[in-house]
């Protein structure tokens, strides 16, 4: 029995994360989705609350053949020891997988054995890119799992990212 570990923002989770998933079914039996940066939400960066992403990767994943947790992951002012807090977070795991070069030198650094994903369609499956149409009014549904756009819609998200990134009479946001 093999569980995996993905870390990520998933602001919002997109069709690269979901490809990234598909590739990590065919190793492990059982993956925890860390979602990084739990606390924050309603700024451009990262406008999603916890709640809402663990939705977004609950719905999209629910016809999969894998057992899946999410597990939300506050950040800390401290990385050496932030493996240490995701560990006291999360189900026991035995590989992460992340692209991320921090995060795969904390993993490598406590032991931790990472395995790394090709970038799929990066020109395209891109949160800030996700994030950029959905201020614009472009087409941002396309590079989302469908169960994501609902989540989004439901939760009038549109509006709180075309909100949160207005900037005030005087140019600050
Ligand atoms: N298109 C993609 N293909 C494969 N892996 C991806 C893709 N997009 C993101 N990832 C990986 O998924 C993990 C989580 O990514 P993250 O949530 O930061 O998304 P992002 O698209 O890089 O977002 P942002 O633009 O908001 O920083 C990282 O390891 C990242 O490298
Ligand atoms: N010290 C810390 O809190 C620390 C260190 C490394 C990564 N992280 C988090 O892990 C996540 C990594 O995900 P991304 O690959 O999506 O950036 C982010 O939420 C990031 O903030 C936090």
């Amino acid at each position: 029995m093999t569980r995996g570990f993905y870390i990520g923002r998933f602001q919002p989770y997109h069709n690269g994360h979901h490809r990234m998933v598909d590739r990590i079914a065919s190793e492990v039996d059982e993956l925890v989705l860390g979602i990084g940066s739990a606390g924050d939400s309603h700024s451009r960066h990262d406008p999603f609350t916890a709640g809402e992403r663990i939705m977004m990767i609950t719905k999209s994943l629910v016809d999969y053949d894998l057992v899946t947790y999410a597990v939300p992951i506050e950040d800390l002012d401290r990385n050496s020891v932030w493996v240490s807090h995701v560990q006291s977070m999360s189900p026991d795991f035995d590989v992460a997988y992340s692209n991320n070069p921090l995060v795969i030198r904390l993993f490598n650094e406590a032991g931790v054995e990472v395995r790394q994903s090709p970038m799929f369609n990066r020109e395209e499956l891109e949160g800030t890119e996700v994030r950029e149409r959905m201020i614009d009014d472009g087409d941002w549904e396309s590079l989302v799992p469908e169960p994501v756009a609902d989540v989004i819609h439901e939760s009038n998200g549109i509006e709180r990212v075309q909100q949160v990134s207005e900037t005030d009479a005087n140019g600050v946001q």
